[in-house]
């Protein structure tokens, strides 16, 4: 875009206003016809405000925020004909010129406002128009409306989850699973928590649990940015606590972090795609373990699956649970690395402990994880075992010992595979699922 754009509004002050009130107003009115999160957007105009301020000559300031949401940039105008004071010198300001939208177009529209407003007796003549029309003219040279101005990535995430719906209306039995890549769209999931869908629909995601709203919600950590794995990331704990059983068919809505919304919709068939033997249900996890130690865990098998360590593909043995007979079948392999920090400095869940286990995973044998995620061992040898009828063909020693220790104690197993980056989970003796 290099012209001036159709204001979103053309807002007259004809009584005093103070600055904050003029930018809320015009955000407000720029939030209702673009679906821009006024609240966020307002915070970010006033803190670029008050680094420095965005008054450009003595009768204009030229308010604005980079938001890539934004398809392109939108302008609101705030006539103040008997001024606001702006930034505490004289003399007030007359027009402001608020500016939201993508850093592409950014500055050519600031530039191109600015040339407009720089013609001889410009800001007077707009801060004496008689309406809207009149100003829109004189500022863009016509004075229709332009085309609405509309945030890209809500739009294509509000057509997702309309489908998403449409789809749930067709397959009743069918739970609604949301990846949910960017906390920005939960404001249009509410739509869905309205919806007759909200008792069916799981949101999986970084985003805090709600009890406000009848959807259920498993907060994660971020997904990987490149979206790969993110239908396992987000299935794998729904299965491996018994939310969603072999006998689903879910309908996962998901969506890339960097395009910020939801663009797919798709029927994941969980027994095939995540094999997950028929018939089992693991309805719950071995006594004392947190649900959001085991998302972790997986994640990080996850996360090592696709990135391996320095290029070189990884395998690894997880181990979770408190089970006291976990003793008795295994043993040290090398010093134990995490011996003698204290508990709080060995927590799975801390995420600045992610690199140091991943480098870990370098070493054999397996990781021991206590149910709230204190990492107890690493490169302990575990000696369980496993039932011969559960050993599947072609799984060698590790998959043995991950299967064999969930069968002597009451822990849950997740071994990643060196040689094919599957990732497995095991619990009471079986296999759980395998991706
Ligand atoms: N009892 C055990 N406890 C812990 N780790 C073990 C045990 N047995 C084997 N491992 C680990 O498994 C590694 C490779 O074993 P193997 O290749 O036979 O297993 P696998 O099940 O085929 O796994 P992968 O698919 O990763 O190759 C060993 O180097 C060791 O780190």
């Amino acid at each position: 875009m290099t012209g001036v754009p159709s204001p979103v509004v053309v807002a007259f002050f004809t009584s005093p206003v103070s600055r904050d009130e003029v930018l809320e107003h015009l955000v407000g009115e720029m939030a209702g016809t673009t679906g821009i999160s006024a609240r966020e957007v307002l915070a970010a105009v006033l803190e670029r405000e008050g680094s420095l301020s965005s008054r450009v000559s003595d009768e204009v300031a030229m308010p604005h925020a980079m938001w890539e949401e934004l398809s392109e940039t939108a302008l609101a105008l705030g006539v103040c004909p008997s001024g606001v004071d702006w930034d505490g010198r004289e003399p007030p300001v007359r027009l402001v010129t608020l500016m939201v939208g993508p850093a592409r177009d950014h500055l050519s529209v600031m530039a191109a406002v600015a040339r407009r407003l720089q013609a001889e007796g410009a800001v007077d003549a707009v801060t004496s128009a008689g309406s809207p029309r009149e100003v829109r003219t004189l500022l863009c040279g016509s004075g229709e409306e332009s085309a609405p101005v509309t945030v890209r990535t809500l739009t294509v995430t509000a057509a997702t989850v309309e489908y998403a719906a449409e789809l749930a209306r067709v397959l009743p039995r069918n739970p609604v699973v949301v990846a949910v890549t960017n906390p920005r769209i939960m404001r249009l999931l509410g739509v869905l928590a309205e919806s007759p869908l909200a008792e069916r629909t799981i949101l999986v995601g970084p985003v805090p649990p709600r009890e406000d709203s009848p959807v259920r919600v498993i907060p994660t950590e971020r997904f990987p940015e490149d979206g790969r794995g993110l239908a396992t990331l987000t299935l794998l704990p729904l299965i491996a606590t018994g939310v969603v059983t072999a006998e689903s068919e879910v309908i996962l809505v998901s969506g890339r972090d960097h395009q910020g919304g939801l663009d797919a919709v798709r029927l994941v068939d969980v027994a095939r795609e995540l094999q997950v033997p028929r018939g089992l249900s693991p309805a719950h996890l071995p006594q004392g373990v947190l649900l959001e130690v085991v998302i972790r865990a997986l994640h990080l098998a996850a996360e090592l699956a696709l990135q391996g360590r320095e290029g070189k593909p990884l395998g690894t043995i997880i181990v979770i649970g408190d089970d006291s007979r976990l003793e008795q079948h295994s043993q040290q392999m090398i010093l134990n690395p995490f011996a003698g920090h204290p508990r709080e400095a060995r927590n799975i869940l801390d995420p600045s402990l992610t690199e140091t286990v991943k480098e870990l995973a370098k070493i054999d044998g397996a990781f021991l994880v206590a149910g709230d995620g204190t990492i107890g061992a690493a490169g302990m040898h575990l000696s369980g075992k496993p039932d011969p009828g559960e050993m599947e063909s072609g799984l060698g020693a590790r998959h043995a010992a991950a299967l064999g220790i969930t069968a002597v104690a009451d822990v849950l197993a997740i071994c990643l595979s060196e040689s094919t980056g599957t990732i497995t989970l095991f619990y009471e003796g079986r296999r759980m699922i395998r991706r």
